[in-house]
């Protein structure tokens, strides 16, 4: 659905240059749900601009549902769909005119638009809502909406920047299970932004971790788990045996950051589970007996902490100036 190869962006202003993705490769599939995660500034929006031909890319050429990005920029427009951060639509116009307005502009008859439109407030739980204005619209209400706009023309592919962002997590909980009803009953392939960790873990099939323009991990929530960070294993020894199991818990396969705190043992193993046998039969043969034990999975935050040196929380509040490469 989606192939792109050293997709790149730069910005020219005030004589000053920014790399804003800098040659960037992306495949996605056909019926995945690809998350795309990234610190403020780190290149999502302009990639997403550019693969959904907002933006001419500077370098790099891509491919989206089979059309070349710079020589059928058309092709690419019917055949995806792209719901930007704050949504389209127009405070003073009526649920039912923006949806069919949408729809004649994709090339619907008033029929065809009326029809389709019918189909997605049904799915999208706004039926009943069509004299409303836009602007009367509950925050849910208003991103579903523009989720129905971006749905109108029946595309394969659709694009989302920061679909749940700004609603409470009620309302994001509701949205997700829209899109993910929407998705089995369509069949289309999504690729969003989201800055909500937990929702990327629970419902993306793929993450890309993107950070200064460049793509830094890719694979599956639990496969990133497992290779950036490993579990996270606590044990409790008596204090003076702490330092000898501490040398004993680093010869484990893979172990790292061990440290040592009182009578505490703290390090890193891929798998914490498949680690455990081995580490007490080791303690056992050294004589030092365990007295407490925790493992404790990582996190996709684990994940963008060792990947990007800070939380997305971090990333949340820093103003995207500051992380911008600037050539
Ligand atoms: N039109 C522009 N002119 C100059 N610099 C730009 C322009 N658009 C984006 N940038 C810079 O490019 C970099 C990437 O910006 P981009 O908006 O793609 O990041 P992002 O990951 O989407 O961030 P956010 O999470 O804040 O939306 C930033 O440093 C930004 O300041």
């Amino acid at each position: 659905m989606i192939r792109a190869r050293g997709l790149a962006r730069r910005f020219t202003a005030r004589g000053r240059t920014v790399d804003a993705v800098k040659g960037v490769d992306i495949d996605v599939a056909e019926g995945e749900l690809v998350g795309f995660l990234g610190p403020n500034g780190a290149g999502k929006t302009t990639t997403l601009r550019m693969l959904t031909t907002l933006l001419r890319p500077t370098a790099g050429e891509a491919t989206i549902g089979g059309c070349d990005l710079r020589k059928d920029p058309l092709g690419v427009r019917k055949r995806i769909g792209y719901v930007a951060q704050g949504g389209g639509t127009h405070p003073e116009c009526r649920v039912g005119e923006e949806i069919e307005l949408q729809g004649r502009l994709y090339g619907l008859s008033k029929a065809g638009a009326l029809r389709r439109g019918a189909e997605l407030t049904e799915q999208l739980d706004l039926a009943g809502l069509d004299h409303r204005l836009t602007k009367t619209l509950s925050g849910g209400q208003r991103r579903r909406l523009d989720i129905a706009l971006g749905l109108i023309h029946e595309p394969k592919l659709v694009f989302f920047d920061e679909p749940t962002t700004g609603l409470d997590p009620q309302s994001r909980a509701n949205l997700w299970e829209h899109i993910r009803r929407l998705r089995a009953e369509q069949g289309v392939t999504l690729f969003l932004t989201t800055h909500y960790l937990d929702e990327a873990d629970s419902l993306c099939d793929r993450i890309l971790v993107i950070d200064n323009g460049e793509i830094v991990a890719e694979g599956t929530p639990d496969s990133l788990k497992a290779s950036v960070s490993g579990d996270g294993v606590v044990i409790g020894v008596a204090e003076d045996s702490a330092p000898a199991a501490a040398e004993i818990a680093g010869r484990l396969d893979g172990a790292h950051e061990v440290t040592v705190t009182e009578d505490l043992v703290r390090f890193r193993v891929p798998r914490g589970d498949t680690a455990m046998p081995e580490l007490l039969r080791a303690l056992d043969a050294a004589g030092i007996p365990m007295r407490s034990m925790q493992v404790q999975r990582p996190t996709l935050d684990d994940v963008f902490l060792t990947l990007t040196g800070r939380t997305l929380r971090d990333a949340e509040t820093a103003p995207a100036g500051e992380v911008a490469h600037v050539a």
